[in-house]
């Protein structure tokens, strides 16, 4: 038997032998992100993912769903109605409204993410809410009036507006000025242009307006600039990476004590007004809005979760117009904001306003 002193000697030589060239360090971390998050495996990291939770973060891969108590308290969904869930998303309010249906009824749910409702689907599938209940279409949610003909109009509805974290957290998609990634920002990444195409064509007056109209960019004319005249240069933007360091370098002048903020805002603007224009959210919603209507039931509920005052406006105004000619029975004067706990926990809950109506 050896001693530990033996031992150790014994390993040394064995590692001096076997040590004769230095493997490359691969680095401590893993480099992708699929291998980066543990909280990627749910089933595998669960402690991993309370403790993201608990800190007010949302784990990657996955996303809160906000305001669900609120929202259904106002849905007051009944076994054997029929729902409608916009913005499938996660799936986390489609499974809340499902099991309010207790076996009993139906949720159609659209999405324009092929990629991320395919793994919704599966998610939901394995917790029993199948076909029989539930009907995911990847599709716009502005065609609502289609799916509304086909099953005969719906008791209850949700949008629940813009991006999931699955789609801000995942570099490939472009939605984060945080991390390096393609500047794509498309929600469906098989239909459209990329915001770097976007940038490729677009007239400095015209993006200077569309930071203006998208997220009131108080420094529209000054990125207007800089980002054209960097591409005309033939400095492509076609990275999260380059955009963010055209918006540092444009704002340089600022005071050091204001910078790094002033910074962040502005990046979360631009990435934001871009967002909505790939996407042609504002168009998407607007018409979305002029549908809801008849797309209700007599006596149907409608929530919706908006996330700037842009969208909030527009849903405000249709929601006001159609009360006042009488199409619904009863509106929400006032927003309703998460609570000051619920935004503690989930940091991304901070911006949310909901608005709701009900069919006459
Ligand atoms: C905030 S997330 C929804 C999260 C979901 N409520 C949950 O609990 O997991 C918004 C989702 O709506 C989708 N979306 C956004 N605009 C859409 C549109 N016009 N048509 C269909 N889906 C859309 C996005 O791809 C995203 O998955």
């Amino acid at each position: 038997m050896k001693t530990s002193n033996e031992g150790q000697e014994a390993a040394s030589q064995d590692a001096q032998q076997s040590h004769k060239r230095r493997v490359r360090y691969k680095g401590k971390y893993p480099k992708k992100f699929e291998e980066k998050y543990k909280e990627l495996q749910p089933e595998k990291y669960q402690d991993t993912i309370q403790h993201v939770m608990q800190k007010g973060n949302t784990p990657a891969g996955m996303h809160i769903s906000i305001m669900v108590k609120e929202i259904l308290d106002f849905l007051e969904i009944k076994p054997g109605q029929v729902g409608f869930d916009a913005t499938l998303g996660y799936g986390g309010h489609t499974k809340a409204m499902l099991q309010c249906l207790q076996g009993k009824g139906h949720v159609y749910a659209t999405d324009v993410d092929h990629e991320e409702a395919a793994k919704t689907k599966k998610r939901l599938e394995e917790l029993g809410f199948g076909e029989d209940i539930l009907t995911i279409k990847l599709q716009n949610f502005c065609t609502i009036d289609e799916i509304a003909k086909e099953v005969g109009g719906f008791d209850f509805l949700l949008a629940d507006l813009g991006v999931s974290s699955m789609q801000i957290d995942n570099p490939k998609r472009g939605f984060s000025f945080k991390v390096d990634g393609p500047l794509d920002l498309r929600l469906n990444q098989e239909a459209g242009i990329s915001a770097a195409e976007r940038l490729e064509t677009i007239t400095r007056d015209e993006l200077a307006g569309m930071l203006y109209e998208n997220s009131d960019e108080p420094y529209c004319e000054e990125l207007a600039k800089a980002i054209t005249d960097e591409i005309r240069r033939g400095n492509h933007m076609d990275t999260t990476t380059k955009l963010r360091q055209v918006i540092e370098k444009t704002l340089d002048f600022l005071p050091e004590k204001e910078k790094k903020e002033t910074i962040k805002k502005t990046c979360q603007r631009t990435f934001q007004a871009l967002r909505i224009d790939v996407n042609r959210e504002f168009e998407v919603l607007y018409e979305f809005m002029e549908k809801l209507p008849d797309a209700l039931k007599p006596g149907g509920r409608a929530a919706i979760l908006t996330f700037h005052s842009g969208e909030d406006k527009l849903v405000k105004k249709a929601l006001k117009a159609g009360y006042k000619a009488g199409i619904y029975s009863d509106y929400a004067k006032d927003v309703i904001r998460p609570s000051a706990q619920e935004c503690a926990q989930n940091g991304r809950a901070r911006s949310t306003k909901m608005r709701w109506a009900i069919k006459a």
